[in-house]
């Protein structure tokens, strides 16, 4: 798939669903591979964008998530985690819905298992934060793409490992239901949450980057933890 962004044209790297095969709640249910979902990392406008971009230590991504289901299970990202900045942080992101809707299961591990369990719905133009010390997965649970962008710091490789050894979030969306994960010994209640507009954006985000020293949370989350206090309202 080709993205056209600005003056720029970007190829995407593809996730199959049989990559997500480890993550399914049923993947003896995928019968024929089909693309899960399109990825344009590290996407800008122009060369002087994608310098203030590349100074500022970050990354612009964009993602397509078809609708489509796996026994019906809603598609879904793989899931990961992110590694720590400093002691007790890991690096936090923010999303934003272009099209569509999404649902962010985040999940917080402690001490080897799941202390917090937090489903976001996100709705076009919603910017939602994924806040240090959470894992996530994105799903498309409706009949249309779903595109996100996403701003996170470039200097960091994804952490998959947990998610593929417990075959998913602690929760799977399966015709329209929350299910839990039986390969997590215990998880907490879901806490659902609404996004708040936390980093006052109007419009596409990709704009910050003429103000881009908003974002310096993303790099130094430890600095900025009124943040992350004031990301969502549960509802
Ligand atoms: O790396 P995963 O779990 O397949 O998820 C992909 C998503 O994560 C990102 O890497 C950002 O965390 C995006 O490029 C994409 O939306």
């Amino acid at each position: 798939m080709e993205f056209v962004f600005g003056k720029k044209v970007f190829q995407s790297e593809v996730r199959k669903a049989s990559d997500l095969k480890p993550v399914l709640a049923f993947p003896e249910a995928l019968k024929e591979d089909f693309d899960a979902y399109y990825m344009f990392r590290d996407s800008f406008k122009t060369d002087e964008e994608a310098e203030i971009i590349r100074n500022a230590g970050l990354r612009y991504d964009y993602t397509v998530i078809p609708p489509n289901n796996i026994g019906g299970e809603s598609i879904k990202t793989y899931g990961h985690y992110h590694p720590e900045v400093v002691r007790g942080f890991t690096y936090p992101e923010v999303y934003q819905v272009l099209e569509g809707e999404a649902l962010f299961i985040l999940q917080k591990p402690s001490n080897g298992k799941i202390e917090d369990v937090i489903v976001v719905e996100g709705k076009k133009w919603d910017t939602v934060i994924i806040p240090p010390n959470y894992g996530h997965v994105t799903i498309n649970p409706t009949e249309s793409d779903l595109i996100t962008a996403n701003w996170v710091c470039r200097n960091f490789s994804s952490i998959y490992e947990p998610y593929t050894k417990r075959r998913g979030a602690c929760y799977y969306y399966i015709n329209g239901e929350w299910v839990r994960n039986r390969n997590y010994d215990d998880a907490p209640e879901i806490r659902f949450a609404k996004p708040k507009n936390v980093l006052d954006v109007k419009g596409d985000m990709y704009d910050l980057v003429y103000t881009i020293e908003k974002l310096e949370f993303l790099v130094k989350p430890h600095e900025h933890q009124e943040i992350f206090e004031n990301a969502f309202e549960v509802v």
